[in-house]
């Protein structure tokens, strides 16, 4: 079994653990709906990206066990599912990474060694600055790990676990080792202003986990937007970041900024029926930088019946620092019929450069993606070099 390089001799400093160690035991599934009892919580620090999606390109490229549950099932997008009839050759089949009971070394010492855990190791889908940690033990009741540790590390290139897991490879602690609770969103808040890229999450000795979700900032490297010349300014792989929108009823607004192209309805923003007549839906976007804006695309796809009827967008150039609230705001598309499920493309008569978006749908309506094709401004290639440069230095 591969070992981590921590693993020896590392004794648990951890009085920190329940008097009571089943104090954070969820009760047994009693039937009906088994989210009926789950223990959520609130992190604001979910309104940011997750760097870990999976639908952005993340991946768990590692685990030294996976004997119940495959690790991969960390990352997928949703809440974890689970079927209490449902048994397979290993035992209860569970939506999550699941390791095996871990033994100590003879009958008189049946538990594991304080030191044991298992790993995992994760790639983060754009590297990034990382705000906060959500360890999602939804339906491992009496079997999620007793603690969890999260470390991040910064790795250029592709590396592979043996590259991650070798001696030289520094890892930062986000979450020291912490109990966590069963069935329940155990969220974690983290301070560490540094641009990583894989994830090592730990369970201590052993357990379930079913979703990791790693919510922060994307920070691009320079060099990479620099070779692609034109880009999607307002692409989340790009660093955008939706900031603000008037509705979120159905679907979110950060969907309309994802690289991929929307499958199904739920995979845009779709905001609900609006019956308060003046008023409109919109939403405000911050772009990768300062840029010059050539061309938008505006795409309703699979809304047929709900795709909004109108759009305009506006742009503001708010690097003198003033909010995108205050600053004056141009005109980049005037308002204009769209067609239903239908990518809507632009030309624009003349480049407008920018900071931020507005997208204003009348009377109100989905739309799956935006898109907005430019380049970066020297001013905005420099900011994002420095952003670059403090984070990785
Ligand atoms: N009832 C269980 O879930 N048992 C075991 N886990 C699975 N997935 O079967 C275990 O040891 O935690």
């Amino acid at each position: 079994m591969t070992t981590t390089p921590d693993d020896a001799g590392s004794a648990d400093p951890h009085s920190d653990i329940p008097t009571d160690p089943h104090a954070n035991d969820a009760a047994p599934y009693g039937g009906g709906d088994p989210y009926a009892d789950y223990r959520g919580g609130d992190f604001p620090f979910t309104s940011l990206v997750d760097l870990a999606d999976r639908r952005l390109g993340a991946g768990v490229i590692a685990a030294n066990d996976e004997f119940f549950a495959e690790r991969e099932n960390l990352l997928t997008p949703g809440p974890a599912v689970f079927d209490p009839e449902r048994f397979g050759h290993k035992g209860k089949i569970m939506d999550g990474w699941e390791t095996r009971r871990r033994r100590g070394a003879d009958g008189d010492r049946p538990f594991p060694a304080d030191g044991d855990h298992d790993w995992a190791l994760i790639r983060l889908a754009a590297p990034g600055v990382i705000r906060g940690v959500l360890v999602d033990t939804a339906h491992f009741r009496g079997n999620y790990p007793q603690q969890i540790t999260v470390e991040a590390t910064a790795v250029a290139g592709t590396p592979g676990p043996e590259r991650l897991l070798a001696d030289d490879v520094t890892w930062t602690e986000l979450v020291p080792r912490t109990p966590v609770r069963g069935h329940a969103a155990n969220g974690f808040p983290v301070a560490a202003e540094r641009r990583f890229t894989h994830l090592r999450l730990k369970q201590h000795p052993d357990g379930g986990i079913a979703r990791l979700r790693v919510h922060g900032e994307v920070v691009p490297d320079p060099a990479w937007l620099d070779a692609l010349g034109t880009l999607d300014l307002a692409s989340v792989l790009h660093g955008g970041r939706i900031e603000d929108a008037s509705d979120r009823f159905y679907s979110s607004p950060a969907q309309l900024i994802r690289p991929d192209l929307s499958r199904k309805m739920d995979d845009g923003w779709e905001n609900r029926r609006r019956r308060v007549r003046g008023t409109h839906d919109w939403v405000r976007l911050r772009l990768a930088a300062q840029g010059e804006i050539r061309a938008v695309e505006l795409d309703t796809a699979y809304l047929k019946g709900n795709s909004a009827g109108w759009a305009a967008l506006h742009g503001c150039d708010a690097t003198a620092g003033a909010p995108a609230d205050d600053a004056a705001w141009t005109e980049i598309l005037p308002r204009t019929a769209l067609q239903p499920d239908t990518p809507h493309r632009f030309v624009l008569p003349a480049a407008v450069t920018a900071t931020h978006l507005r997208l204003d749908v009348f009377p109100d309506g989905g739309l799956a993606r935006l898109r907005v094709h430019g380049s970066l401004t020297a001013a905005g290639r420099t900011a994002l070099g420095r952003r670059f440069d403090a984070l990785t230095g």
